[in-house]
């Protein structure tokens, strides 16, 4: 039977047990935040239509801003962002508020258990159907003892029937409304506690020992190598030049930042030539041709146009193949004026344009020693290298 399915992704806590000064599910592993490899597991996972991640207030916006560099389709996904609360189960019904009328069965998964496998996730939706709520969990594997206040033991403990909880907790979504509606404000730690409080029988399903809380500092070594593994990226590069005349009266345009000077660069467009061997980089990376192609010097639409309108198009073709861009090279030549005072606007505007940031893109300039057609100021000229990326 397949029924609409939602994850709610609580990522609110502060991790304190982590002790890093910045709450652990932002932490970089393996090239991206944690939250975002937690995040890419449901959105490539088809029996998950709408996703809902819970934050603290404060990084709402940084969210959004992580999501739409290293997780870019992620748009074409049903994703929101909420707010969370003080605890974990109020983070979760925040979630829970935020989730379509479509939605009948909701899994919630922790944001900082990024190594959960597809097989983990539909053991989880499937046991909610055929049960009405199942969660992962793995049989406890080490001998349990019991310690009195003084730390010696008490007793063995049995563990024939003790097991660890993990997520994803899955229920269908009206049990879930349910139980929080009965426990009231009550301390739990997970769904699971709820359901049981209100006396809701929940399914065991095979969990994972990879699919590990990130927790204290020591899980974020095992971590790191896991996800190094199981996301090798695959790369591409890309190289662009462009060149064009000097001419008096014209404006100057370079990386679409408008520069006082005597002359601009004659072209169709802007004659951006910064911008357009930036464009042909990208397209040369993902083999999509060169932008004289894509826009065509014929084509009145191009007549003056902005380039960074052009970068924006090309960036859309870049994003739709499923790569970013890791970064960037660019040589301007030119021997006057001077670009210094100018790049940091130009890599601010690109950087935007591409969907990263300032930090991956380099731009320099360079003057030839007054040789050639860029030394003696009749022409501008422009070398792009990129390299994008995209998860094996
Ligand atoms: N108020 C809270 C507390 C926790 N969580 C999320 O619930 C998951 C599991 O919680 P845990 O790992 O215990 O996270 P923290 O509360 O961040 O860690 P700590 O207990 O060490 O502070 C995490 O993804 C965490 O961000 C949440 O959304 N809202
Ligand atoms: C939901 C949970 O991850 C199941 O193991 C866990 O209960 C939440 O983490 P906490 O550290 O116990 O709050």
């Amino acid at each position: 039977m397949s029924l609409k399915a939602a994850v709610i992704i609580p990522a609110a806590g502060f991790g304190t047990r982590m002790k890093l000064d910045h709450p652990k599910q932002f932490h970089k592993l393996a090239g991206a935040p944690i939250l975002v490899h937690t995040l890419r597991a449901f959105i490539d996972h088809p029996a998950i239509e709408e996703i809902v991640v819970v934050v603290p207030r404060d990084q709402l916006a940084h969210t959004r801003e992580l999501f739409a560099q290293y997780a870019p389709e992620a748009a074409n996904k049903n994703l929101s962002l909420v707010a969370g609360g003080a605890r974990r189960q109020d983070s979760v019904y925040n979630g829970l508020k935020a989730l379509s009328d479509r939605c009948r069965v909701v899994l919630v998964h922790d944001g900082a258990r990024p190594l959960v496998s597809p097989e983990v996730i539909n053991r989880c939706y499937q046991g909610a159907v055929e049960h009405g709520a199942a969660i992962a969990a793995v049989p406890v594997k080490d001998t349990l003892k019991m310690a009195d206040l003084d730390g010696f033991i008490d007793k063995t403990v049995d563990r024939t029937t003790l097991y660890q909880a993990q997520t994803p907790q899955a229920a269908m979504k009206t049990l879930l409304q349910q139980a929080y509606e009965h426990n009231g404000d009550r301390d739990v730690t997970d769904e699971a506690s709820l359901l049981e409080n209100a006396s809701i029988p929940v399914q065991l399903v095979e969990g994972a020992e990879t699919n590990f809380k990130i927790t204290r500092p020591e899980d974020l070594v095992v971590a790191q190598r896991l996800l190094s593994e199981q996301h090798i990226p695959v790369m591409r590069i890309g190289h662009g030049y462009d060149a064009h005349r000097l001419e008096e009266n014209k404006k100057l345009v370079l990386g679409g930042v408008t520069i006082p000077h005597t002359h601009g660069l004659a072209a169709h467009s802007d004659g951006d030539v910064l911008t357009h061997a930036l464009c042909d980089a990208l397209l040369g990376a993902v083999c999509a041709g060169d932008i004289g192609g894509h826009f065509p010097d014929t084509d009145n639409r191009y007549k003056g146009i902005y380039s960074i309108k052009l970068l924006e198009e090309v960036i859309g073709v870049v994003l739709s193949r499923g790569y970013i861009v890791a970064n960037a090279d660019i040589t301007v030549v030119c021997q006057a004026p001077k670009l210094a005072p100018y790049l940091e606007r130009m890599k601010t505007l690109l950087a935007k344009t591409c969907q990263t940031v300032p930090e991956n893109l380099n731009i320099k300039a360079t003057t030839t020693e007054k040789m050639g057609f860029e030394g003696k100021k009749i022409g501008i000229s422009c070398h792009a290298v990129v390299l994008l990326q995209k998860d094996s």
